[in-house]
């Protein structure tokens, strides 16, 4: 079915109908790894396209699954790649809306049993919620190691270090919350693999905080005025995430061929006869989003 800026649903667009589509709406979700960076490595174009975003008025904000570092050091990554107009309020990790998540949904008392990178302490810590302190006792072992005090939640984010085995908590009555559920890739920081093999370690389920569960735009409604979803475009590269997450609120979605997912992946969502594969099938579909600059 052809959309107001050319086909919705798997077909490319370009030229003009990018154009008008950027006319149309007033409101942009980025996803970062695949989308604007690879890792420490800006995608052509991407800043560019940004900053213009940002300088002819429009809402930029970005919603990403890394949650290896805390809102500050993008700031930083965000300035040295170029985008030098992007604020601390414009970003919206899964780190950072785990620890909302934790204080204003959960409102936890008592410890958060951390088991992932730096970001995810730095972010719970500055919302004002104590963590569980990392062992350093290098005698520490699974089967030695203390008993973590009043732990009330434990939060699984990516984790290099594994440093969680060096100690333990009872698993009853602790609520068990991730910033993913997708299995890592390569240089990005997500924490799905860990996430699954906890949920089998503790019989639980996981409440899933970063994409493409809701809370991260309900983050962002709070947060900026007068969000209307009908005027918000979500751009990604990863199908089961950003699209789906951009589904999931009502979003209009694009989908990058810089990241993760292909757009035979997505015609095979769109032609499933499973309708909740509909979900993760992208209004639109460009190569980079340095499309969106004025060709020539
Ligand atoms: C971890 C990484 O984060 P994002 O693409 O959401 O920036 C990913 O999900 O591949
Ligand atoms: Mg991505």
């Amino acid at each position: 079915m052809a959309g107001a800026f050319g086909f919705k649903g798997c077909q490319k667009i370009r030229g003009q109908q990018i154009r008008n589509l950027l006319e149309a709406k007033d409101f942009f979700l980025f996803d970062c790894d695949g989308v604007i960076w690879h890792g420490e490595n800006a995608i052509a174009g991407a800043a560019k396209v940004v900053n213009s975003l940002i300088r002819h008025g429009k809402n930029v904000v970005f919603v990403t699954n890394n949650c290896t570092r805390p809102r500050e050091n993008y700031v930083h990554k965000f300035y040295r790649l170029g985008f030098t107009d992007v604020m601390l309020e414009q970003i919206f990790s899964s780190s950072y809306c785990s620890a909302l998540y934790l204080r204003d949904v959960v409102k936890v008392r008592g410890q958060v049993f951390v088991i992932g990178c730096d970001g995810l302490r730095i972010e719970l810590l500055e919302a004002g919620i104590p963590c569980v302190e990392e062992e350093d006792d290098p005698d520490a072992t699974i089967y030695n190691c203390p008993l973590a005090p009043d732990v009330k939640a434990v939060l699984v984010g990516h984790d290099d270090k594994l440093t969680f085995l060096k100690k333990k908590i009872f698993w009853m009555n602790v609520l068990l919350t991730a910033t993913g559920h997708m299995p890592r890739r390569p240089k990005a920081g997500g924490s799905g693999s860990l996430t699954a093999a906890l949920e089998v370690a503790s019989s639980r389920k996981a409440t899933v905080i970063g994409k493409p569960s809701r809370f991260m735009f309900e983050c962002i409604s709070s947060q900026f005025s007068g969000v209307d979803p009908a005027q918000c475009l979500m751009v990604g590269d990863r199908l089961e995430t950003d699209i789906l997450f951009g589904s999931n609120c009502g979003l209009d979605t694009m989908l990058t061929l810089t990241g993760v997912s292909q757009i035979e992946e997505a015609q095979e969502y769109l032609k499933s006869e499973l309708t909740t594969n509909h979900s993760l099938v992208p209004d639109y579909v460009v190569d980079t989003i340095a499309d969106f600059l004025p060709e020539g």
